[in-house]
């Protein structure tokens, strides 16, 4: 729920729509998913069908297209301003903030793919912030490997850079590439970002600001996006949904030899639940409250889910 001083006191910035109002914004567009293709993309214990697919991810990307059509035009615009396309194009990023276990990284998979079906001309590229964790080696260097996901454990410097060099069309970008199974950043691996049209940038910390000294000059993450989208949900169905997941984790990656968590893997139910809802509510539940939760009205549509993942509302942002 949209709770800003302004929504407070009888006006938003947003305009609400139920799920059935948002869905008729589809206009008759078809469904270019399967079943099949849809399961691929959904995160272990987040929950996306078909239904979702039609009433709120096809009127998101048809929104999503006009925007992207309107940058294009603009920067038509600009070349007849300038008389010379002076200025090479740059990519059109869109930002996914959002809860630890909220579903993030589903919601960034699904927009990637309907945007590259419905536009195979185009290349969209997804990356996620992860990637800018520090190692633990510094993390524990720092004393702050309990701090995993809070602003300090994130290389911002390194963040900032990327997404300056993205919106200045520089090709060939490498991003560091981050292992939920090893808990740590892969060594030697990076993902290439090479000027796409459309780059999705994930994490929960994209709407985020402060964290440089006053005086400094203040660039945010979200300076360099186009549009944002935060994934909303009510606080109790977060802890849950990362309790379900901790506990599916147990009896799958938590048994790879590699993982981090394996030590978890050996936890009788009870044990695991109780160490699920102790991380939850040490580490990611204060995290979501001092600083994911405060970025939410900054986004431009905000999609928010009930029980068991069901999107049931969306926030846009009026112009
Ligand atoms: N300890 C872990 N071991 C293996 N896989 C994990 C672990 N933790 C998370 N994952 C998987 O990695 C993926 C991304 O997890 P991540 O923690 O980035 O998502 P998130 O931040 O909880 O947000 P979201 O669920 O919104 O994508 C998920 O599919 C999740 O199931
Ligand atoms: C890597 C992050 C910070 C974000 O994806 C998160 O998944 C995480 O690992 N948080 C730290 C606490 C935990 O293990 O859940």
């Amino acid at each position: 729920m949209v709770t800003t001083f302004a929504a407070e006191h009888g006006v938003s910035p947003y305009l609400r729509f139920s799920r059935s109002d948002w869905a008729r914004l589809r206009n008759g567009a078809q469904l270019p998913l399967t079943t099949y293709e849809l399961d691929r993309m959904v995160s272990l214990n987040d929950t996306v069908s078909l239904d979702d697919v039609a009433d709120i991810y096809m009127p998101l990307l048809r929104l999503l297209q006009l925007y992207y059509e309107a940058s294009q035009q603009l920067y038509q615009v600009t070349n007849v301003f300038l008389g010379s396309p002076s200025q090479g194009r740059v990519p059109y990023v869109i930002g996914i903030a959002g809860s630890v276990a909220v579903g993030k990284s589903s919601t960034a998979r699904i927009l990637q793919a309907l945007l590259a079906r419905q536009h195979p001309e185009l290349a969209v590229d997804l990356i996620t912030t992860d990637g800018f964790l520090y190692p633990n080696r510094i993390l524990q260097e720092r004393g702050i490997m309990h701090r995993k996901g809070f602003p300090e454990s994130y290389d911002r410097r390194m963040l900032i850079e990327f997404m300056a060099n993205v919106k200045s069309g520089l090709p060939y970008l490498e991003v560091p590439l981050y292992s939920h199974l090893t808990y740590d950043i892969m060594p030697m691996l990076t993902q290439v970002i090479d000027c796409p049209d459309i780059l999705i940038v994930e994490g929960l910390n994209v709407l985020q600001r402060g964290g440089r000294p006053a005086r400094t000059p203040q660039v945010f993450v979200s300076d360099f996006f186009d549009f944002s989208i935060y994934v909303d949900a009510d606080e109790r169905h977060l802890q849950q949904w990362y309790i379900e997941r901790f506990i599916r984790l147990r009896e799958t990656a938590f048994r790879n030899p590699s993982s981090y968590f394996r030590r978890y893997a050996e936890l009788s139910e009870e044990e695991a639940i109780a160490t699920a809802r102790r991380i939850w509510r040490e580490i990611n539940y204060v995290n979501l409250k001092q600083n994911i939760e405060p970025t939410r009205e900054r986004a431009d549509l905000i999609l928010e889910k009930g029980e068991r993942h069901m999107l049931e509302q969306v926030y846009l942002r009026k112009l």
